[in-house]
This record gives C-alpha cells, sequence and structure tokens, in this order.
C-alpha cells in the first residue's frame, strides 16, 4: 500500500503551523512534509516531531525572496553563493530534522539568459548539492512543476528532469514526481510512473484541475494508486494539495492507506 504524507503547508492550515503537526498524527498521518521550516527553530520542528511520533520526509532549500515571487535559486548563475549559503541552512534543519530528502527548487527563467547557461548552472549547482547532501545521508531531489502554478519555472517536464538526473547519476539526485504537476502538463500518469521509476525519490499528490484532495477531480486515484503500489514504490507520497474545505472532513479518500507506516 502506498504511503501518504501530510503536506504541513497546505494541509491543516485550520491552525498555526507548529499545531499542524499534532492534527496531522490524530489524523493518522505518520510523516509529515513542508515547503520551508525556516521561520521556526529547528529543536522546535524536531520537538513537535517526536512528541507527535511523526517522521519528517521532505522539505526544500530556502527559494530566494518567496514574498516577491522568486521560486529557487539553483538554476540562476548569478546567485551561486546564495545557493551555497541556502543548501548549508537545509542540511542544518535536515539534520536536527533526520529529514532524508530535500528539493532543490530551480527557479524562475531570467530574460535574457540562455537556456545552456541556466542548465549548466542548474547541473554544477546541483552537483555541488549531491555532493555535500551525501555526506549527510540525504538525497537531493527536484520536481517538473506546470506552466500554470508556476509561470517561467525553469523545469518542467519529467523527461527534461530525467535526463539531468542521468547525467549526474540517479543514485545521487531523485525526482520528486509530483502527480498533479505531471498530470497538468503531461497526463497519463501511470506510463510516466513506469517511465521514471527507478529515478523517482519521492511523490506528491493533488487532484486535477483545483488541486485539492484525490477525489475531487478528474484523476482516477484509487487505480493510480494501485498501479504505482504494483510497480514497487515503496517512498512517501506527499499530500500537497489544499483541502477543498476543512482537512480533516477531507479525508476520506485517506481511509484505506491510514496504517501505512
Ligand atoms: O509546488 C510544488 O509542487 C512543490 O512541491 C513545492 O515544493 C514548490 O513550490
Ligand atoms: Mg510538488
Amino acid at each position: 500500500m502506498p504511503r501518504f504524507a501530510a503536506n504541513l503547508s497546505m494541509m491543516f492550515t485550520e491552525a498555526p503551523f507548529l499545531d499542524r503537526f499534532a492534527l496531522a498524527a490524530r489524523a493518522g498521518f505518520k510523516a509529515v512534509e513542508f515547503l520551508f521550516p525556516y521561520e521556526h527553530p529547528a529543536a522546535e520542528i524536531a520537538k513537535r516531531l517526536a512528541d507527535n511520533g511523526l517522521r519528517q520526509v521532505l522539505f526544500n532549500l530556502p527559494p530566494g525572496d518567496w514574498a516577491r515571487g522568486e521560486r529557487g535559486l539553483a538554476a540562476l548563475p548569478d546567485r551561486r553563493g546564495e545557493f551555497r549559503e541556502a543548501l548549508a541552512r537545509a542540511l542544518d534543519y535536515a539534520a536536527a530534522l533526520s529529514c532524508p530528502r530535500l528539493h532543490v527548487m530551480a527557479g524562475l527563467r531570467p530574460e535574457g539568459v540562455p537556456h545552456d547557461t541556466l542548465l549548466a548552472t542548474f547541473a554544477a549547482n546541483l552537483d555541488r548539492a549531491a555532493e555535500e547532501c551525501a555526506k549527510a545521508g540525504v538525497k537531493p531531489v527536484i520536481e517538473p512543476i506546470n506552466h500554470r502554478d508556476i509561470p517561467g519555472y525553469f523545469l518542467n517536464t519529467t523527461d527534461q528532469a530525467a535526463a539531468i538526473i542521468r547525467a549526474l547519476g540517479p543514485e545521487r539526485i531523485g525526482m520528486q514526481f509530483d502527480l498533479y504537476h505531471c498530470q497538468v502538463t503531461e497526463g497519463d500518469l501511470v506510463r510516466r510512473v513506469e517511465r521514471h521509476l527507478p529515478l523517482i525519490a519521492h511523490m506528491q499528490v493533488a487532484d486535477t484541475p483545483g488541486r485539492n484532495e484525490p477525489g475531487t477531480g478528474e484523476v482516477n486515484w484509487p487505480f493510480v494508486f494501485r498501479r504505482i503500489d504494483e510497480l514497487g514504490y515503496r517512498g512517501w507520497i506527499g499530500c500537497e494539495y489544499r483541502p477543498a474545505g476543512e482537512t480533516t472532513a477531507g479525508l476520506g479518500w485517506f481511509a484505506p492507506y491510514r496504517n501505512e507506516t
């Protein structure tokens, strides 16, 4: 059976961030992910995880100035120093939270910079991230993101991500396969999971088109989840969706998977 992690940036937003850990555990989750921990001391988050018997399975490197629209630094040639600092900060948190995966966001394509320059920067930063992360027992992951949610994002398709991962070594870098982004951009979900399975180190889910919980949109999730399981994926699937109503009221879809650890 697939194992689901609650995404605490999107779920349980009825409560302040630090109180969401207890709500996720009460709802039956054994693991959590979120976008960014950096507004809270790592020790405080570690305490919430321990108090609630939860594992931290993923979070993101600092993405630059999120409030001003930045969405990562890794492909940006003039931000390499900042990328190194972001990596070090994320690794400090990962150590404190015993987190095995870090999402390295590529960033938005700056106007006038050739694609090859961005790609070379992304590859060089990922190479460095892989080296530093390996020392800490962490795997960095990259995620193709659709044009509608983040217009101008550098990494958009699973094939593009796969080519970068193969060039750098799948044992060093993984794919964060977000089924929601894949359905928006590419579709053919099960065939794409089959194609990229050896590279996939983390998954995420939301239904399309609304980015709400599974069962609110157009995808046959029981079939997709069953195939993912049959294909042998044993990693986590982060529930990166905006609940259509109150979070707990929308967890009916999760009932068959609640006991997976
Ligand atoms: O948007 C997503 O999908 C994510 O996984 C985030 O980490 C990046 O915005
Ligand atoms: Mg995602």
